[in-house]
């Protein structure tokens, strides 16, 4: 039997690093705004609280990883999806809405969604809105917003639901009326239909199908856009709510202008008012509610010469109206226990929360050595790490990664607590615990902090505190704003005529919290509102450069470490958050100038050796990248593409080889072994140069092609791995097309790894004499067979 309650639908998410779930928390609060209830659920609870067989209104927000993959908590339920003897009326009774996110830097984008999506579809399921993809490359917001504003009519819709509520707290213009489309028309009957056909093209980039059809190169190449699918739609939803927006204006102002300032009373309707009008005036600030300060600046503004800035508006926001999203209800209560003592060395990491994506428990890993690889005069200080493992030996193979437990740095703890007046208390016992009352749905004290235990802790070891504040905790920010000038940029920036300015101010130049206090001295936002919105401090994973088979219990990492300086909105000069707490954490003992140029690897070992300190240790788990594994036989040929640090797996596979091949029966079998990588200079920062040499002179690596892009001005030779590549395009084009080779891409997603399939591209396109875009579907044909395979990050 469906379970069907009138107002509910169910709601699941698949996320890996939080995204899509604070989204889906965020669908079920503006829920009730619309007489609707969701009932919430990760995918991974699949068959324990939901059975989507059962089930007849359903949305789903998830998350792509890896290389187009499911979320680790969503694996389970794709599984099950994908399970081919399922019938073709296995969810007829379903009728579903999905938002997909992913980031279009990554080939595969959305691919996890729209794999959902499509076999939904193919299993009789029936879309009641249209399906969305968010772009974490652009901002998800810019498509996920307008998705979810449209959503809640159409679930309305769906379910026939007796409209009382209207969604004006969330969007003024937003109405619904008695049928359920809105005013804008941007539900229409006639959309289902479209978006079954569009969704028939959209192709399962990781189905099992080991015959893979392809008929047509859009079909698997481009990325649905999330431009391409809500943009327009949300173009004209805007330039019509600021139509309908001037008239509420009118109203407002003069409603407004008898309390002349935005109380806490007002904003506080935004919640709870269903009353058209009341929930208009509070969310519509108009020029009229503006202090002294504030005239005066758009009067500083009107005049011209002054530039946008994260503090200072466009002239055409600030003299504007603006729409702020719904403020959050509170639910977490922060208490101070000075009577009592915690031991924090006794609480589990993140209080025992699971790490995403780990393949082991975690480990607490020596370091052993900690090797500055590149020259003092390297743009980019690139250390190599080497972790040991000896009492737990943790299983990998060469292509997996570790990831980091990481802490976020003392100074800056320090700093945040003094800002908010916390820092007296900052090491008092505290606990955590829910609001009673509270008007959040199924509100918990986030699992990865602990209930008990101090400011500190919570600051230093479980809440990111550099991730661009969302526009969720702006809203928040806005209420404890005394400056009416501040307050109001604040507002501007989470609203949805503000858009373009907080991607521009805020996440393009990747504003942490502290800038935000900092460029707006008056907000001084309470701890628990902080905690009840800052994401959970994320592992960070690298890939390992070392093979089991050469060096058990030891592990190898390397990486730049990460400077971020001040400016465009930063306010103090800050390394990355794991690479600069491995860089400090090993200061004093790393070594310097050791397998560089010398290649001195005695001196290296020695110096390894004095610089051993069992003191520094690092919390470590693995993580299996499963599509990432060279195949056993060593007579398939792999290919190798690793700029900079995206070298280090490759380091891995070469190791791992020559320790194989010893045992090869007919050593004339191995195959041919082609490393791709490249540099700035070859002097300052040519990495593993001797190792890498040494593979060539022994044979298990056959061609090592080498480029440096900043060290010939003329560019006569190669600069860039892409280049070697289209150099080399007819060796490589029969170890691909003859030869079955294997080719490998690690490194940065956003120009390399694109680049390099452009080239691998037109090496396809030069052995077969086709057109580029049958080339393109012979490459993607390569990647639904694993026989081309990224690991790369933005
Ligand atoms: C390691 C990693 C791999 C990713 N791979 C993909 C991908 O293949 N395709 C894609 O569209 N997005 C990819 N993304 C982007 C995420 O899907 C995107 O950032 C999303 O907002 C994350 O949501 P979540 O926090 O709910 O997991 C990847 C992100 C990471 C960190």
């Amino acid at each position: 039997m469906p379970v069907s309650t009138k107002n509910r639908f169910l709601l699941l998410y698949g996320s890996q690093t939080g995204q899509a779930k604070a989204i889906s928390e965020e669908i079920v609060e503006k829920a009730e705004k619309f007489n609707l209830t969701a009932d919430l659920h990760c995918l991974s609870q699949t068959e324990k609280k939901f059975n989507i067989e059962r089930e007849n209104c359903v949305v789903i927000v998830t998350s792509t990883t890896g290389d187009g993959e499911p979320p680790d908590t969503a694996q389970k339920f794709v599984r099950r999806l994908k399970k081919k003897t399922l019938p073709s009326n296995h969810l007829e009774n379903l009728n579903y809405a999905l938002l997909g996110l992913g980031d279009s830097n990554y080939t595969n984008f959305c691919n996890n969604g729209k794999t959902i999506d499509r076999r939904l579809e193919q299993l009789g399921a029936k879309r009641f809105y249209e399906s969305g993809w968010a772009d974490d490359a652009v901002g998800l917001e810019i498509a996920a917003e307008p998705w979810m504003e449209s959503l809640f009519p159409a679930i309305q819709k769906f379910l026939s639901v007796n409209i009382t509520t209207s969604c004006d707290s969330i969007d003024t213009s937003c109405r619904t009326n008695q049928s359920g489309s809105n005013e804008n028309g941007h539900y229409k009957e006639e959309d289902r239909q479209e978006n079954r056909l569009e969704s028939k093209t959209i192709p399962d980039l990781h189905s099992d199908d080991s015959s893979p059809s392809i008929t047509s190169l859009n079909e698997i190449i481009k990325p649905v856009s999330p431009l391409d699918n809500n943009c327009d739609k949300t173009t004209e939803v805007t330039s019509s709510k600021l139509n309908s927006r001037t008239n509420v204006n009118n109203l407002s102002s003069s409603h407004l202008g008898k309390s002349g300032s935005i109380s806490n009373t007002d904003t506080d309707n935004i919640d709870s008012n269903t009353n058209i009008n009341r929930t208009d005036n509070s969310t519509l600030i108009t020029k009229s509610k503006l202090n002294i300060n504030q005239q005066s600046e758009l009067q500083t503004l009107d005049k011209g010469g002054c530039q946008p800035s994260l503090t200072i508006s466009l002239p055409p926001l600030s003299e504007s109206s603006v729409s702020v999203p719904v403020l959050s209800a509170a639910y977490l209560k922060l208490e101070y226990l000075n009577d009592e003592t915690v031991s924090l060395t006794e609480i589990p990491l993140q209080n025992g929360c699971p790490m995403p994506s780990a393949s082991s428990e975690i480990t607490m890993a020596r370091v052993t050595s900690s090797s500055v690889l590149t020259k003092e005069e390297a743009v980019k200080k690139t250390l190599c790490l080497k972790l040991n493992t000896e009492k737990k030996m943790m299983e990998y193979l060469p292509g997996d990664s570790i990831s980091v437990v990481v802490e976020n740095d003392v100074n800056e703890i320090e700093a945040l607590l003094k800002r908010l007046n916390v820092l007296k208390c900052a090491d008092t016992t505290c606990s955590l615990t829910v609001i009673e009352g509270t008007k959040k749905k199924n509100p918990s004290v986030p699992s990865h902090i602990p209930p008990l235990c101090t400011l500190r802790h919570i600051f230093t070891t479980c809440v990111d505190i550099r991730e661009p504040p969302k526009k969720a905790l702006f809203r928040v920010l806005v209420e404890y704003t005394s400056d009416q000038g501040q307050k109001r940029r604040i507002q501007e920036l989470c609203s949805k005529q503000g858009a373009a300015e907080y991607t521009q101010f805020v996440r393009q130049p990747s504003l942490s919290l502290m800038d935000i206090l900092n460029a707006f001295p008056s907000c001084i936002p309470p701890v628990e509102r902080l905690l009840e919105h800052l994401p959970r401090l994320q592992p960070r994973p690298y890939s390992v450069c070392s093979s089991p088979l050469v060096n058990p219990g030891i592990i190898e990492i390397v990486f730049n470490v990460i400077n971020i300086p001040v400016g465009e909105g930063r306010s103090y000069h800050r390394n990355g958050v794991c690479t600069g707490m491995l860089d400090k954490i090993t200061q004093n003992v790393q070594i310097k100038g050791a397998f560089q140029e010398d290649r001195d690897d005695d001196l290296s070992n020695t110096l390894e050796k004095l610089a051993i300190n069992d003191k520094i240790q690092v919390p470590i788990f693995t993580r299996t990248n499963q599509h990432f594994h060279m195949s056993d036989d060593l007579s398939i040929p792999i290919i190798m593409v690793g700029p900079g640090t995206g070298v280090a797996p490759f380091v891995g596979f070469l190791r791992h080889r020559q320790a194989l091949r010893k045992d090869m029966s007919d050593p004339e079998l191995y195959g041919n072994t082609w490393l791709f990588y490249g540099c700035r200079h070859e002097k300052s920062d040519y990495i593993y140069r001797k190792e890498l040499e040494d593979f060539q002179s022994t044979g298990i690596l056959s061609q090592l092609c080498v480029c440096f892009s900043r060290d010939n001005q003329l560019q006569i030779s190669p600069q860039y791995v892409q280049d070697n590549i289209r150099n080399n395009s007819t060796e490589l084009s029969i170890l691909i097309m003859e030869k079955n080779a294997t080719v490998f891409v690690c490194g940065d997603a956003k120009n390399m790894a694109k680049d390099v399939n452009e080239a691998f591209v037109s090496v396809i396109q030069s052995y077969k004499g086709c057109t580029a875009e049958e080339a393109k579907i012979e490459l993607m044909k390569m990647r639904l067979h694993k026989r081309y395979l990224e690991d790369v990050w933005t």
